[in-house]
């Protein structure tokens, strides 16, 4: 339900001072582009007062200038690329992130408030980049201020409000703008909008604040500006909260951004690219004031992870297609940006961040290492495929690094980009043989250096595709391994009982005849032929044979010694080999089996008739010269058996000789 905000109560608020407001320079430059007439030069004045605002000013100029144009250096540049309003209101946002560091209210995290505020942003800018909802630039205020309202409260009712945050975490599905109306007749929604009227923002920057978080009251129409103005901070917010999220909050956020960016025209394939531009911005930012970070999300890997894109019945995209951003190995053609890591070791702070502009238009996921030695260890753990790296820096040269770094399996595909100012050709020939691939001369010529990264980055897409090349010959022969293996088995294997077949057996007990003649130990074999077996198949006929053999291959199998081989070797016929066994032993295993196939009742249906085995043992002995001579005395031993009335187990030879 929509609260009524009594607009007296602001009056009276911001009367008390309490209200969180604009100060010092900030507040100048506030009053300053409030009037017409107002210089750049004049204004340039004001800003140079304070350093922190200026390397912020010049930040943000640098966030959305295009990868050809030279970078954003100065002050007077940075006001004509962004603007009075968004310097204006980035004077503001900014101000207020310097003085609401730390506050009374004890439930409000206040660093945390203000790096999820930087994150929502950066995402408001960039998705406005892609998706054109409106001035990059202004929306970036619009990120950074739209949660003010909840700071406000946090200030003016420090103890309250910490009550009401605590209610909010401990009954999460009641509404912390209910909760907040409860306890003070306003919610933070009511002050964010009253405050930035207050200050100036224009009414269609306002309206998307006052609505962001119950979007579905907005009266405006997918197509329209608002609505797009609307659903991008909407998006940005939620990007934010996946910044900042738990892991098990996230697919739940993932899943409404990938809704909410299918409204405003933006798939989840160009989701993923933003947000990992995002996530690096982000990173940059909170490094640089000094704000908590967490663990933020690579986005790519959610994304596909998390199927989103189906989830949330977004379009089909490359994410639904398979192709998806994080699987270099299904994207046919090139892999995204954000899949490649680049790294600046660099200890200029101004060369860093003139590399940062041109790497930003790229959504690189760019990392930043301050001198060679943090630089190495960095290398290691990050594994970059773009290392961009200063030459003379304090503890380890740039130089050493690259040496250092070439001697390891890491390093050796990192394609090498030396930032140099030296022009003599000896410690160039020197550089390249210490394992540079590139060289780009100082101070730096950004157009130049894009075109060096260009190449270079060439070479790494050109080494990835040979990786996922080599993935696939490394799958394709394990995939042949595996069917080799099941050829060779299907080679060896007897389809009918699953036994070893002939072939198998012949090899096996040439083995095992080895192994005997090395240890000395026993070796026995039997034989095994089914009785009258043709007169069953005549009888029967020949299903009803196949249906005796495997019977009595299953007996067989249930009865056998563990170390014992069995094998199919013939039609009626079975080998069975018995290391390390010696006659007698070997007499009463062939007894047992057997039994096992005497035991064989017929079937119910009588389709299966009675069958008996006769067994030929024989154990190897002194004057046998090789394996078939032992075989020769097992078939004697059956045929004594077949002779003696059939059904019998027999050997040739005396046990105990
Ligand atoms: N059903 C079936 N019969 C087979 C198969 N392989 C061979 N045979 C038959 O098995 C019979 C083997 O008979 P023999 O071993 O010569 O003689 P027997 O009838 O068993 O007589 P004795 O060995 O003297 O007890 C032949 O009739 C073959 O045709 C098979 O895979 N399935």
């Amino acid at each position: 339900m929509p609260h009524a905000f009594d607009s007296s109560r602001y009056e009276k608020l911001k009367a008390s001072g309490d209200l969180p407001s604009p100060r010092g320079v900030a507040l100048a430059i506030i009053r300053l582009t409030q009037r017409d007439e107002v210089s750049m030069a004049e204004l340039a004045h004001v800003i140079k007062g304070d350093p922190a605002f200026v390397g912020r000013l010049i930040k943000a100029a640098n966030g959305i200038v295009a990868l050809t144009r030279r970078p954003v250096v100065s002050v007077q540049e940075a006001l004509m690329v962004l603007g009075l309003p968004a310097v204006r209101n980035m004077a503001l946002g900014f101000s207020l992130l310097s003085n609401y560091r730390r506050g009374a209210c004890k439930g409000f995290q206040y660093d945390a408030f203000w790096s999820r505020s930087l994150a929502a942003a950066l995402a408001v800018q960039v998705l406005a980049q892609r998706n054109r909802a409106g001035a990059p630039d202004e929306l970036f205020s619009l990120g950074l201020l739209s949660d003010v309202g909840e700071l406000a409260l946090a200030t003016i009712y420090p103890a309250e409000y910490a009550q009401v945050l605590a209610e909010a975490r401990r009954y999460r599905e009641l509404r912390l703008t209910d909760l907040e109306h409860r306890a003070f007749a306003m919610t933070h929604t009511d002050l964010a909008v009253a405050m930035l009227a207050d200050w100036g923002l224009p009414k269609v920057l306002i309206e998307p604040v006052r609505l962001f978080e119950t979007p579905e009251r907005s009266p405006s129409t997918p197509g329209t500006r608002d609505f797009a103005l609307l659903y991008t901070l909407v998006a940005g917010r939620l990007i934010a909260d996946l910044c900042c999220a738990q892991e098990a909050d996230r697919p739940a956020l993932l899943a409404r951004l990938v809704e909410t960016a299918a409204a405003i025209d933006i798939g989840t394939e160009e989701l993923a690219s933003a947000g990992g531009h995002i996530v690096m911005l982000w990173r940059d930012w909170v490094v640089s004031l000094e704000l908590p970070a967490g663990t933020p999300p690579d986005f790519a890997q959610l994304l596909v992870k998390g199927g989103a894109g189906r989830a949330a019945g977004a379009q089909p995209d490359a994410a639904e297609s398979g192709a998806s951003a994080a699987d270099p190995a299904a994207v046919p053609d090139e892999a995204p940006d954000s899949t490649v890591r680049v790294l600046i070791v660099e200890d200029d702070p101004a060369v860093r961040a003139q590399l940062r502009s041109v790497l930003q238009e790229s959504t690189f996921t760019v990392y930043e290492a301050a001198d060679g030695r943090s630089g190495m260890e960095m290398a290691l753990e990050i594994q970059p495929h773009l290392l961009l790296s200063d030459c003379a820096m304090p503890q380890m040269s740039g130089m050493d690094l690259i040496r250092a770094l070439r001697a390891t399996r890491i390093g050796r595909n990192v394609y090498i980009l030396l930032l140099t100012d030296m022009d003599e050709s000896g410690r160039l020939i020197e550089a390249f043989e210490a394992g540079v691939d590139d060289f780009v001369g100082k101070p730096l010529e950004p157009r130049l250096l894009a075109a060096r990264l260009r190449a270079g980055l060439r070479v790494v897409r050109l080494q990835q595709e040979l990786e996922r090349e080599r993935e696939e010959i490394r799958r394709f022969a394990a995939e042949l391994a595996v069917s080799n293996r099941r050829l060779q088995e299907v080679a060896l294997t007897d389809a009918l009982t699953g036994f070893p077949n002939r072939r198998y057996a012949i090899d096996r007990i040439q083995q095992e005849w080895l192994a005997s003649s090395r240890s000395g130990r026993p070796l026995s074999c039997m034989i095994i032929d089914i009785d009258a077996f043709k007169q069953i198949n005549d009888t029967h006929g020949h299903d009803a044979g196949d249906a005796v053999l495997r019977a009595a291959a299953d007996a067989l199998r249930g009865a056998l010694r563990g170390q014992d081989v069995i094998c199919r070797t013939g039609g009626d016929e079975f080998l069975v080999i018995c290391p390390e066994t010696d006659l007698s032993a070997a007499l009463a295993c062939g007894e047992r089996l057997r039994s096992a196939v005497d035991s064989l009742g017929m079937d119910a249906g009588g389709r299966c008739p009675k069958v008996s085995i006769s067994v030929g043992v024989a154990v190897r002995d002194g004057g046998m010269g090789d394996v078939d001579a032992l075989m020769k005395r097992a078939d004697e031993g059956v045929y004594l058996a077949k002779q003696r009335g059939r059904n019998r187990t027999e050997a040739i030879q005396q046990v105990g000789r």
